[in-house]
C-alpha cells in the first residue's frame, strides 16, 4: 500500500471494527446485496490540494507527478465545490483542484512552492470521503485479513464468468469473506467465484470445487473461453482447462503453423492428450494447411471437443477418445503419417512415450512433450531427458534428434513446467515393447545433457 492508501487505512483503523468477519464466523457466506465490512470503508479525510487553471491541468499534474494522491480508484482531478475559497478576480468553473499526498509540509515542497507563483494557482484543501467501492481488492483485504500485505490474495485465474482461487490453509477461514470481496470488485465480468478444494489427482486432470460467492444456480460452472481468436465452451468441473498455458498453446501452435506454409502438402499433427482441443482447434480453424487427429480419455472432453470444433468451423480436425497409447498405435496402423505429435500431461506423458517403441510409420514425427522438472534448468532437462529415454527405450542425441527444452511455467515454489521436443530417433524402430528389459540398455548409453 503507498503512503496515501495507508494513510486512509490508518484513519479507518480508528474505527470500530466489530463487523469485521474473522475465524468466529468462518461458515457466513456474506449475502449479495449486503457485507456487513463494507462500511467500515466508509472515511472521510482532508487532504491537501493545488487549485490550477484547467487548460494546464494535465501539465501541472505531470509535473507534480511524485506529490499527486496515488491511490487505486481515486479520481484525483476535481472540480471546485462551494465551499472552496477562490481569489477575486478568478472564476471557480475555469479552475481543478490536483489532490495531493497528504504530508504535513507539502506546500514547501520545491516544485509546488514554485507553482503557486504562477498566475491563478493557489492552495487548498479537499475533503475525501470514500468508500468501500473506492477501495481495490488488495487493499480491502489487506484491511480485513489479519495477514501482512504480500501474503493477501488479490488475483485469480479467470475462466470465462469463473474466478478460480487456490487458498492457502491459513486462508480457508476467510474464503467467503475473500470470495465476497472478488465478487464485489470484479462483477459483472466475474459472476461466480471458486476455490479449489484439492491438488488434481484424477485421471482426467480436473478437480473438485466449492463455490465461495455468486451464482451456483444449475449451469453455473458452463463457461465460453477465448483463446488464439477461438471460442472454447466446457463445463470447468467436468474438463480440464488452464488458462495459464495460453502462452503454451500459442508458442507450439505458432511452430506448428509456420511450417505448414512451406509444407505442399497438409502437415499431419496428433495431440494424444488434447483436452478440449486448444492446441488442435486454433491449428484447424484458420485455413492452415494442417491435418490434427485429436484424442482425449475423457469422455467429456471428447464431447466439448467436437462441439467446439463445430463452433469454430474446424476443417480437417478428426477427433478420438481412446487411452493415448492405445490411440499411438491407432495411428500407426491406420497408416496415418503424422509429423508433430503433442503429448500434454505433464504428470505422466513421457511415460507414454513407450507406445512408440517399434514404430512403423514411414516417418519419423517431432515430438513435444510436457513435463513437471525441478526448477534449475539444466537439472530439469536432464530429468526429463531421462525420462524420455527410458521411456523409449533409446537414447537421444541432442544435435542429431534436435531436443529442445523449454520452461512453460512455474507451478510451484520448487517445480515448473517444461516442454521438451525431439525427432523421435531411428533407434526407436527396433525396440521392442517390454520396458524393463530396455530401461538398463539406456543407462549404460546415457548421454550427458549439456
Ligand atoms: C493437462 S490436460 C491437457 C489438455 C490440453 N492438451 C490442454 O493443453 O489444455 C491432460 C489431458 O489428458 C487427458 N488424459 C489423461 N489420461 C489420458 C490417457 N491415458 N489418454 C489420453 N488422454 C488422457 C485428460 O483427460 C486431460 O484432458
Amino acid at each position: 500500500m503507498n503512503q496515501s492508501s495507508s494513510l486512509i487505512a490508518d484513519s479507518i483503523r480508528t474505527q470500530k471494527t466489530s463487523l469485521l468477519p474473522s475465524p468466529a464466523n468462518p461458515e457466513y457466506i456474506y449475502p449479495v446485496e449486503l457485507f456487513p465490512a463494507a462500511k467500515e470503508f466508509d472515511v472521510s479525510l482532508i487532504v491537501p490540494a493545488i487549485v490550477v487553471p484547467s487548460k494546464l491541468v494535465s501539465e501541472y499534474r505531470k509535473q507534480l507527478k511524485e506529490f499527486v494522491l496515488d491511490k487505486a480508484k481515486l479520481k484525483v482531478i476535481v472540480p471546485l465545490g462551494d465551499d472552496d475559497i477562490i481569489p477575486v478576480g478568478l472564476e471557480r468553473r475555469k479552475h481543478r483542484k490536483i489532490l495531493l499526498t497528504k504530508r504535513s509540509n507539502i506546500f514547501d515542497e520545491e516544485k509546488i512552492a514554485k507553482l503557486l507563483r504562477n498566475e491563478g494557482c493557489f492552495k487548498a484543501n479537499h475533503e475525501l470521503s470514500q468508500s468501500y467501492e473506492d477501495w481495490s481488492t488488495h487493499e480491502v483485504l489487506s484491511r480485513l485479513l489479519p495477514f501482512p500485505p504480500n501474503d493477501v490474495p488479490s488475483s485469480f485465474e479467470q475462466i470465462g464468468r469463473l474466478a478460480h482461487l487456490n487458498l492457502r490453509d491459513d486462508l480457508l477461514p476467510f474464503k467467503y469473506m475473500i470470495g465476497k470481496v472478488i465478487l464485489d470488485k470484479n462483477s459483472p465480468r466475474i459472476q461466480t467465484v471458486v476455490n479449489k478444494l484439492a491438488s488434481i489427482e484424477s485421471k482426467y486432470r480436473t478437480f473438485n470445487m466449492e463455490v465461495i460467492a455468486g451464482n451456483k444456480a444449475d449451469g453455473w460452472s458452463l463457461v465460453s473461453v477465448k483463446e488464439e481468436g477461438c471460442q472454447f465452451e466446457m463445463d470447468f468441473t467436468k474438463v480440464y482447462w488452464n488458462s495459464r498455458l495460453g502462452g503454451e498453446h500459442r508458442r507450439l501452435t505458432q511452430i506448428i503453423a509456420d511450417q505448414a506454409k512451406d509444407a505442399d502438402s497438409p502437415v499431419i499433427v496428433a495431440d494424444l492428450m488434447a483436452g478440449i482441443g486448444p492446441f488442435a482447434i486454433p491449428l484447424t480453424s484458420k485455413g492452415h494447411k494442417i491435418e490434427v487427429h485429436a484424442n482425449d480419455l475423457n469422455p467429456e472432453s471428447y464431447n466439448y471437443l467436437l462441439s467446439n470444433s463445430r463452433k469454430n468451423r474446424c476443417t480437417r480436425l478428426l477427433c478420438y477418445n481412446m487411452d493415448a497409447r492405445d490411440f499411438c498405435k491407432y495411428l500407426q496402423d491406420s497408416g496415418i503419417v503424422f509429423s508433430h505429435v503433442i503429448m500434454n500431461l505433464p504428470a505422466t506423458a513421457p511415460e507414454f512415450l513407450d507406445a512408440f517403441r517399434g514404430f512403423r510409420g514411414v516417418r519419423l514425427p517431432r515430438i513435444h512433450v510436457h513435463c513437471f522438472a525441478p526448477k534449475d534448468h539444466n537439472e530439469a532437462a536432464k530429468d526429463a531427458v531421462k525420462r524420455c529415454e527410458s521411456a523409449l527405450g533409446c537414447t537421444l542425441d541432442i544435435d542429431e534428434n534436435q531436443v529442445k527444452v523449454i520452461d512453460v511455467r512455474n507451478v510451484s515454489p520448487k517445480k515448473n513446467m517444461y516442454c521438451i521436443s525431439f525427432d523421435l530417433p531411428e533407434a526407436i524402430r527396433s525396440v521392442q515393447s517390454d520396458r524393463r528389459r530396455q530401461s538398463s540398455h539406456v543407462e549404460a548409453k546415457r548421454q550427458k545433457l549439456t
